[in-house]
């Protein structure tokens, strides 16, 4: 099988690579690496025996592909996707973009949680195959259990998404950010004696001066948040926040506002984590099921997620952002009845969101053509 990779030396095209090479993806299909800017280019060093980089553009070189595998992003997508279809390309397209989601001959890809959806895809002949938003992939890994017993009524989804869901130069800011307040009072930190207002009015002073670095950002974020992620939907939702109920239904087989669909709504909030998303949620339960249940039935879900006592130790130690970034489990705590009720459950979760949250969910759908 060949498979053409676009967008591999990426921040999400990275990570899918570190992957693809920890889980020995290379020995079962030819790869063939493309590019946008560098076609006759050396291909990477792990993928010893790959010929020159291709050109990512070219119709032609892509038409000669089983699979394309890409996370080059949207416009690419938008772009190119078209163009090779038109052509009579009828091979197999996974993609990390937003672009396709939605369509309906796309299905959106997460397979501990709708492999069977994945399945009769493929058995009906759907060819493309998109991952999903981070925050709705990571918030469906987590509270798989509650779906997969059919107990999820409604519910919300609070979010602290990290810098990394903005790109690699928002991630770059982030630390600029930090460091440049740092630089900025570093002097009065290192004296003991110095006065804590003192400090604060001079951070405060800079993270709203010009010298602050906002350029990808726009406003600060170290040393401050900012309540609105991607594009304004004119309703006072974000896209962002729309994908949940959209994304989260369509991943279930389920269409979003349709007879039988589970509401979900919240508010995305972008925090200065480097590459972990949390949310805070809110689950209106179809009954009261005893928490003990509850615990089990999420830990079982797969195996990723992990439950996190309800604790206050075990919740600073191992529901973060610095425990999660990098790793592959999904940790769920916070677990308890509120006090509205039984069928009203809190919960909290992590997870990386450059991992489940993006390059996960294609190397895994590789492997299930692969292996079909
Ligand atoms: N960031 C995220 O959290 C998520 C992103 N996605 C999707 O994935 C897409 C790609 O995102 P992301 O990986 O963040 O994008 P990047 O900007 O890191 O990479 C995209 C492309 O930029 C080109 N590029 C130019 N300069 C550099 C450089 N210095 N280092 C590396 N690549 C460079 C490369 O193309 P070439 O080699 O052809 O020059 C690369 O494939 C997004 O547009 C989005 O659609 C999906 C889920 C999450
Ligand atoms: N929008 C997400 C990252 C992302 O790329 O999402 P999507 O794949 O839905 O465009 C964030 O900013 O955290």
């Amino acid at each position: 099988m060949k498979v053409g990779l676009v967008g591999w030396r990426g921040m999400v095209g990275s990570v899918l690579m570190q992957r693809m090479q920890e889980e020995n993806d290379f020995a079962h299909f030819e790869p063939v690496f493309f590019s946008t800017s560098n076609a006759g280019g050396k291909a990477p060093a792990f993928a010893s025996g790959a010929g020159p980089l291709q050109d990512a553009n070219s119709i032609d070189a892509l038409k000669r592909m089983d699979v394309i595998l890409t996370c080059q992003g949207g416009d690419y997508t938008n772009e190119v996707f078209p163009k090779l279809r038109e052509a009579g390309w009828n091979g197999y397209w996974i993609d990390a973009a937003s672009s396709l989601r939605m369509k309906d001959d796309a299905i959106i890809i997460l397979d501990p949680v709708n492999m069977h959806v994945i399945k009769d895809g493929l058995t009906k002949g759907v060819k493309n195959y998109v991952g999903g938003n981070c925050t709705v992939s990571l918030m469906l890994m987590a509270l798989g259990g509650l779906f997969q017993n059919n107990l999820v009524e409604w519910l919300t989804s609070m979010t602290y998404q990290a810098a990394s869901g903005a790109g690699a130069q928002n991630m770059r800011e982030l630390i600029a950010q930090m460091g440049s307040i740092h630089s900025k009072v570093g002097g009065l930190l290192a004296d003991p004696a110095s006065a804590i207002l003192d400090i604060d009015r001079q951070v405060a002073a800079h993270i709203n001066s010009p010298e602050y670095p906002t350029a990808n950002f726009g406003v600060p974020l170290g040393g401050s948040l900012i309540p609105w992620i991607d594009k304004d939907l004119g309703n006072g939702q974000s896209k962002e926040e729309w994908k949940g109920a959209a994304e989260t239904n369509k991943i279930l087989g389920k269409v979003a506002g349709q007879p039988g669909s589970i509401p979900v709504d919240g508010l995305c909030v972008r925090i200065g984590a480097m590459r972990c998303h949390s949310q805070a949620l809110t689950i209106k339960l179809k009954k009261d099921v005893p928490l003990d249940e509850i615990n089990d039935m999420l830990a079982k879900a797969n195996d990723w997620v992990r439950v996190v006592p309800n604790q206050r130790e075990a919740s600073m130690k191992d529901l973060t952002p610095a425990a999660v970034t990098g790793r592959m489990h999904v940790p769920v705590g916070r677990l308890r009845k509120m006090s509205m009720g039984g069928d009203y459950l809190s919960a909290f979760t992590v997870g990386d969101q450059l991992l489940w949250g993006a390059a996960e969910p294609l190397r895994r759908m590789l492997r299930i053509l692969i292996e079909r």
